[in-house]
C-alpha cells in the first residue's frame, strides 16, 4: 500500500514490506526456502518458509464464498467481536457497506479509503490511519460474521427485523464440562476475523473497521494470533503449536472439495436461504497451562496428544500422514493410542463421521498476575452445523481428553458467516436484502452510502 493508493503497488518488482526487509528479498519470489520441509521435519532442524505465503499476494474479497475460510490460513490474525450500538437499521446496514468497501479495498493493499491517510485535507483526522502505508496487502482476507444476539437480543427485542431470520444452527453454546468462561470475551453481535502474512496489516484492518463504527459499534474484544496451529491446504506444512506439537494434520483442506462441501458451507436445503455459501464459525479462547506441560515428561505429552512430538506421525506410525490405527494394542493389550487421547477423541472415527474445518492461532497475552504466561490456542473451527459437528465434538472432548489437565477454555462465541458477496453484494446483502454499492462506487473508492 502506497500514499499514492495505486494498484501498482501489489506485485512489484521490489517490495518494500517491512521497513526495507521483504519476504522476497529474504526467501526469493516463491518464498520457498533452501532447505527440506514436510514429513520428518523435527525440532531444531530450520523449516523453510511457507510456499503458499507471498507479503505481496492480494486474496480475491469477492466471490461466492467468503475468503479466510478455506485460504491457506495466513501466519497472523487480529479477530474482533462488536456490539452493535444503534438499534436502526438503516445504520447498521450502511455501516455494513461502508465496512465492504473498506475491506474490498484493504484486501487489494489499498488504504482503507482514497488518499485517507495524508491526501484528505491537513485539518481533518486521516480517513485512514496510515500505520500500512508502504505495506503489501499480505494475503489480508477479511471475514464477516454474525452472532445469535444480532438477531435477537438478550432483552428479547428484534432490533434490525431479522428474528424471523435466524438460523436455528445459530444459536449459542451450551456449556461444556470445564468451562470457565469469562463473559467479557465471550459472545458478540458482529466478528470481523482479519488474516494476514504481516500482523500490522491485519491490526491496520480492524483498527480501521472499528474506527468508522464508531457510534454503530463498539468493539466487545478482540484477540491477536502470532502463529497458525492448522494448514487448511495440502500446499502448507503443518504447524506448531505452544505445547510444540504439529496441529492440523488431519484437518480438512481445501483440496478436498467434497468434504468441504460436506462440512463447511451452508447449502440452501439446510435453514435459511441467505445462508447458502456461508459458514458457521466457533472461536474458543483457550488458555494453555504452559508451565505444567513444560514440566510433563515426553512419553506423557504423547500419550495426552496421541501422536509422537517431533514427527508428528500417530503413535503406532511413522509418518505424519500415516492414518490413525485406533485398533492397534501395544504391551499387555493397552491401545496404542490412549482411550483418552487428544486425536483418538477428536477423531471422525469416533465420532460418527463429524469433521470441521479448523483455522486457529497461537496467543500470549502477557502474564496473568500469578506469574504465569497468558498463553494459549485461539480456536477458530468454520462447520455447516455447529450444532451437530463442533458441540459433539467438544462434549465429548470436555469429558474425557487427557488433554483437560493442561488447557481450559476461557471465551467462546458463535456466529453465522454469510456468503460472499459476489460481484455488487455488500457484507449481510443476502440477510438484509438491500442492493449493493455499484461498480462506479467501488472503484472510486466510495463506501457505500
Ligand atoms: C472441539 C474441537 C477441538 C478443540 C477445542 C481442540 C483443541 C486443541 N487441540 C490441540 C492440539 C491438537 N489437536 C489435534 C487434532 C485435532 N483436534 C481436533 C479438534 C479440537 N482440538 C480435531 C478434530 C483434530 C483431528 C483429529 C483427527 O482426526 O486425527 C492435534 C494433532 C494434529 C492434527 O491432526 O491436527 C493436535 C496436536 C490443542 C493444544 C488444543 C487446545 C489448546
Ligand atoms: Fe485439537
Amino acid at each position: 500500500m502506497s500514499s499514492q493508493d495505486s494498484n501498482q503497488d501489489n506485485g512489484h518488482a521490489e517490495p518494500v514490506a517491512r521497513k526495507g526487509i521483504s519476504r522476497r528479498r529474504l526467501f526469493g519470489a516463491a518464498g520457498a526456502g533452501a532447505v527440506a520441509v514436510g514429513a520428518g521435519a523435527v525440532a531444531g532442524r530450520l523449516t523453510a518458509p511457507d510456499p503458499t505465503s507471498g507479503y505481496d499476494d492480494v486474496v480475491p474479497f469477492r466471490g461466492a464464498v467468503q475468503a479466510g475460510i478455506v485460504t491457506p490460513v495466513q501466519d497472523r490474525m487480529h479477530f474482533a467481536a462488536f456490539d452493535v450500538t444503534t438499534d436502526s437499521r438503516e445504520e447498521l446496514v450502511a455501516l455494513l457497506r461502508k465496512w465492504t468497501a473498506m475491506a474490498e479495498r484493504m484486501t487489494a493493499g489499498k488504504q482503507a479509503t482514497e488518499g485517507g491517510a495524508v491526501d484528505a485535507g491537513e485539518y481533518r483526522p486521516p480517513d485512514d490511519t496510515g500505520e500500512a502505508l508502504d505495506l503489501d496487502a499480505c494475503r489480508l482476507t477479511l471475514t464477516i460474521g454474525f452472532g445469535p444476539s444480532l438477531f435477537v437480543g438478550a432483552d428479547g427485542k428484534d432490533r434490525f427485523g431479522i428474528a424471523g431470520l435466524r438460523p436455528q444452527r445459530l444459536t449459542d453454546l451450551p456449556k461444556f464440562t470445564g468451562d470457565a468462561l469469562d463473559p467479557a470475551r465471550s459472545g458478540g453481535d458482529i466478528c470481523i476475523q482479519a488474516c494476514a502474512d504481516d500482523p500490522q496489516v491485519a491490526v491496520h484492518a480492524i483498527r480501521n473497521l472499528a474506527r468508522v463504527g464508531f457510534g454503530t459499534v463498539a468493539v466487545k474484544w478482540s484477540q491477536l494470533g502470532f502463529g497458525r496451529t492448522s494448514s487448511t491446504s495440502t500446499s502448507q506444512s503443518t504447524p506448531r503449536n505452544l505445547f510444540g506439537f504439529k496441529d492440523g494434520t488431519r484437518n480438512i483442506k481445501a483440496e478436498d472439495p467434497a468434504a468441504v462441501s460436506e462440512f463447511v458451507w451452508a447449502a440452501p436445503i439446510d435453514d435459511q436461504a441467505w445462508m447458502a455459501g456461508g459458514s458457521y464459525l466457533v472461536a474458543r479462547r483457550i488458555r494453555m497451562l504452559i508451565e505444567p506441560w513444560d514440566r510433563t515428561v515426553l512419553h506423557e505429552q504423547e500419550r495426552v496428544i496421541g501422536r509422537s512430538k517431533g514427527s508428528g506421525a500417530p503413535l503406532g506410525g511413522r509418518d505424519e500422514f500415516d492414518p490413525l490405527e485406533l485398533e492397534a494394542k501395544g504391551a499387555g493389550g493397552k491401545p496404542v493410542i490412549d482411550t483418552d487421547s487428544h486425536v483418538r477423541l477428536a477423531s471422525a472415527e469416533e465420532l460418527g463421521g463429524i469433521q470441521i474445518l479448523r483455522r486457529g492461532y497461537n496467543f500470549t497475552d502477557g502474564s496473568d498476575g500469578f506469574g504465569h504466561l497468558d498463553a494459549g490456542l485461539f480456536f477458530i473451527a468454520y462447520c455447516r452445523d455447529p450444532q451437530t459437528q463442533f458441540v459433539p465434538m467438544q462434549q465429548s472432548l470436555a469429558r474425557n481428553d487427557a488433554l483437560n489437565e493442561y488447557i481450559k477454555h476461557v471465551g467462546s462465541a458463535v456466529f453465522a458467516v454469510p456468503p460472499g458477496v459476489g460481484d455488487a453484494g455488500y457484507w449481510g446483502s443476502t440477510l438484509f436484502g438491500d442492493a449493493g454499492p455499484s461498480v462506479d462506487d467501488r472503484e472510486a473508492g466510495t463506501p457505500g452510502q
